[in-house]
């Protein structure tokens, strides 16, 4: 069997303290399973801005590429904030995201029972939970041009951030929405704002034309952003996919988060088209939290995100299925168990740190193993 690639970038802040928990669990799959993990690691955000000047290296890029599967940690923290903006540390997760060409961002908002009553909405809405946001990750106004500061001259500044989707970019999101709605209960629901942009005009009318085309078995629903972002704290349950553009889905997602808990409960798979010798596809897993700096260094950090992103690795990379389902698994047992770090604590429950908490999946991981 070929080994399996993984390039692992831990970044800044909770970073890297996040992903010694996946790091355990690499050791641990194979030590005991065989797994046959072949890692490399890199620097990425603040952390490569420090050791050489730029977000990302081209030896890291390069890295990348070659990888099977990136796993990230998160990237930024107050210590960067006077850095030029081109080579600010998100400057690195950005590029990524497009020289993979990972357009398709996967992230999954499930409440596990045990944390019903830890989000800030009311248990009988997000008990059950789980529904997919799916986010157009390579496009719109994170990278359009112009995306510029121009100062003009009477005491004023003009900022200027374009957003721009061509036909295709929609068409794939799109494409890759119903595909997946498929393979979960059947529904998409689309959002934009075609009220007041041109971009939300050409969303829905290629969203509804690609539904049109040869996924008429999938219920499509659209919804205005700003509604959806209402519809979803009102009553989540009501979605099954939801797909989106990149700042929406941006937003949209951190939203969700608070319905499962935390932010450090929300995972997610960044990916691209499959090869067409291969049928391989680029991807990133990386949790939908940032650096958090208000935490970091103090060991208390939710790993579950970064581990469920993990169990995406598995499953979408590399096809394995079964470990994959064991360590969501695992992900649920020591949530039933009261394991709880501070994020998510409730009364009665057991406070652990971040290695306790990943110690705890890991040993979980093993014992359904056996
Ligand atoms: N993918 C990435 O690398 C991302 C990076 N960022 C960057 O991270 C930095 C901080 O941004 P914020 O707006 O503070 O967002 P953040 O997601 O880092 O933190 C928001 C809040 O959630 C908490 N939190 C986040 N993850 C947690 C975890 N695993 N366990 C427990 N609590 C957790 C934090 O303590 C904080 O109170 C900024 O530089 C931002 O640009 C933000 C989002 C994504
Ligand atoms: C470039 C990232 C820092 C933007 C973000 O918040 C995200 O992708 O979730
Ligand atoms: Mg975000």
């Amino acid at each position: 069997m070929p080994a399996r690639k993984l390039l692992l970038l831990p970044g800044d802040g909770i970073g890297p303290e996040a992903m010694a928990e996946v790091r355990k669990l690499i050791a641990a799959m194979d030590s005991h399973l065989q797994a046959g993990f072949d890692v490399e690691y890199g620097l990425v955000g603040g952390a490569a801005y420090d050791a050489h000047g730029q977000a990302i290296s081209e030896e890291d890029m390069g890295k990348a590429l070659d990888a099977d599967a990136v796993l990230f940690g998160a990237v930024g923290g107050p210590k960067w904030d006077g850095v030029p903006y081109e080579v600010r540390p998100e400057a690195g997760l950005l590029r990524l995201r497009k020289d993979l060409g990972l357009f398709a961002n996967l992230r999954p908002a499930i409440c596990y029972p045990a944390l019903a009553a830890s989000s800030s909405l009311k248990p009988e809405l997000v008990e059950g939970l789980d529904i997919l946001i799916l986010r157009e990750l390579t496009g719109g106004v994170y990278f359009g041009e112009p995306k510029t500061i121009t100062d003009l001259g009477n005491g004023q500044k003009r900022a200027v951030d374009t957003q721009v989707y061509d036909t295709y970019e929609i068409e794939r999101i799109a494409r890759a929405a119903f595909e997946l709605a498929r393979t979960r209960s059947g529904r998409v629901c689309s959002m934009e704002k075609r009220n007041v942009m041109k971009s939300g005009v050409l969303w829905h009318e290629v969203v509804a034309q690609t539904h049109r085309d040869g996924y008429t078995d999938v219920q499509l629903d659209h919804m205005l952003a700003d509604a959806g972002g209402m519809q979803l704290v009102r009553n989540p349950k009501q979605f099954d996919v939801i797909v989106t553009d990149n700042l929406f889905g941006d937003m949209l997602s951190d939203v969700a988060a608070m319905l499962t808990g935390s932010l450090g409960m929300l995972p997610s798979a960044s990916l691209g088209a499959p090869d067409e010798q291969t049928g391989k596809r680029r991807a990133l897993y990386e949790p939908v939290h940032g650096s958090a700096p208000d935490i970091a260094g103090q060991g208390i950090a939710n790993p579950l995100a970064m581990i469920a992103s993990f169990a995406m690795c598995l499953r979408y990379s590399f096809n394995m299925i079964a470990e994959a389902d064991r360590l969501e698994a695992a992900i649920a047992a020591v949530l039933d168990q009261g394991y709880r770090t501070r994020d998510i604590m409730s009364a009665g429950m057991t406070e652990v740190g971040t290695a306790t908490m990943g110690d705890a999946v890991v040993q979980k991981f093993l014992d359904l193993a056996a």
